[in-house]
């Protein structure tokens, strides 16, 4: 089956002094029936990729075929037709109430599912009769979902769903994402929550200053680091010091990483390796402030990647 999205060597480059090369040479291909996830910073090059995928901004160069179709051509109100789109922040008439508001969304396509079966895709059903000021931040996003559904797409864009969002929220969100891949949809999604596309995305790519440093199923991923287990600990400050290096070469340790005053090992057998690594401790006289032990995650592969965490300047 051909690829729902394809894009290769796609350039954007936004004009002014200087200008800001947001996308710089980026490659994917989505399949079709997966949850497919763009991963990275703020700033990364995520939403101005997704909008360029949708439609909404024109490259710079590089090529885009979305359902094996191009944008800017006479393919284009096909694409629109057969896609769902919700923007990173949807502006949602406050005037209206939730049930004008999808009757007028499904005005757009020429085909589509009943208003009443996209308010139930996202469980606002009750809200109906409501006007969009009444609503939470996660209701209006659950309803910006519903408006990307109700054409019945065979693609959904989804630009951060859960930004901004209470954990409720947010999980209610994922229901919804989960129901919409397990119907066999193709979902795209942007977002700087390493665990949420741990959970929803079947394949990410990791995107830094435009590019796509990374890519794979998360779980992949995490094991491409070479062990997905996690020992982190502190050294008391005014003790002596030891380097993340030298404790390279103790049994099960994959690699290691020193992370602002944290010593990150990477390891296969935690039962192995933490005794190892206590004995260390002791033989040396080394002190410990702090020591946690977890499972590896996507927020590793970025920082062992680039030395930066993902939320770096983030909100
Ligand atoms: N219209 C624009 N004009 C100029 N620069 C822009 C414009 N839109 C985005 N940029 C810049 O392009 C870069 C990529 O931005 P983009 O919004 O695509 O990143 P992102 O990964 O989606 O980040 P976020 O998670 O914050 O939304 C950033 O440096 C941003 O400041």
């Amino acid at each position: 089956m051909p690829p729902t999205i394809r894009c290769q060597d796609l350039v954007k480059t936004y004009p002014g002094k200087p200008p800001v090369e947001a996308v710089r040479g980026l490659d994917l291909e989505v399949h079709p029936g997966e949850c497919f996830g763009l991963l990275g910073p703020n700033g990364a090059g995520k939403t101005t990729t997704i909008e360029i995928l949708e439609g909404l901004l024109t490259p710079t160069s590089g090529e885009v075929e979305v359902l094996g179709r191009r944008w800017g051509g006479s393919e284009e109100g096909e694409i629109r037709q057969r896609i769902g789109i919700s923007l990173q922040e949807t502006r949602l008439s406050d005037k209206l109430t939730v049930k004008e508001t999808i009757v007028l969304f499904r005005s757009f396509y020429n085909q589509g599912i009943a208003p009443d079966e996209a308010l139930g895709l996202v469980s606002l059903n009750e809200k109906s009769n409501a006007r969009i000021s009444s609503l939470s931040g996660g209701q209006k996003q659950r309803l910006a979902v519903a408006c990307a559904l109700v054409g019945d797409p065979l693609l959904v864009f989804l630009d951060e769903p859960t930004t901004g969002l209470d954990p409720q929220s947010r999980r209610q969100l994922w229901d919804v994402v989960r129901d919409l891949r397990d119907g066999g949809r193709t979902v795209m999604l942007t977002t700087h929550y390493m665990d949420e596309a741990e959970r929803l995305c079947d394949r990410v790519a990791v995107v830094d200053q435009g590019k796509v440093i990374a890519l794979g199923s998360p779980r992949d991923l995490i094991t491409r680091l070479g062990g997905d287990q996690v020992i982190e600990f502190r050294l008391k400050e005014n003790g002596p010091q030891l380097t993340a290096e030298s404790f390279e070469t103790l049994p099960g340790v994959q690699s290691t990483f020193f992370d602002a005053g944290t010593i990150v090992l990477h390891v296969e057998e935690i039962h192995a390796a933490l005794p190892a690594v206590m004995d260390k401790l002791r033989a040396d006289q080394v002190e410990l402030a702090q020591l946690t032990t977890r499972q590896a995650s996507l927020e590793d592969v970025f920082v062992t990647l680039t030395g930066r965490h993902l939320r770096d300047g983030g909100e």
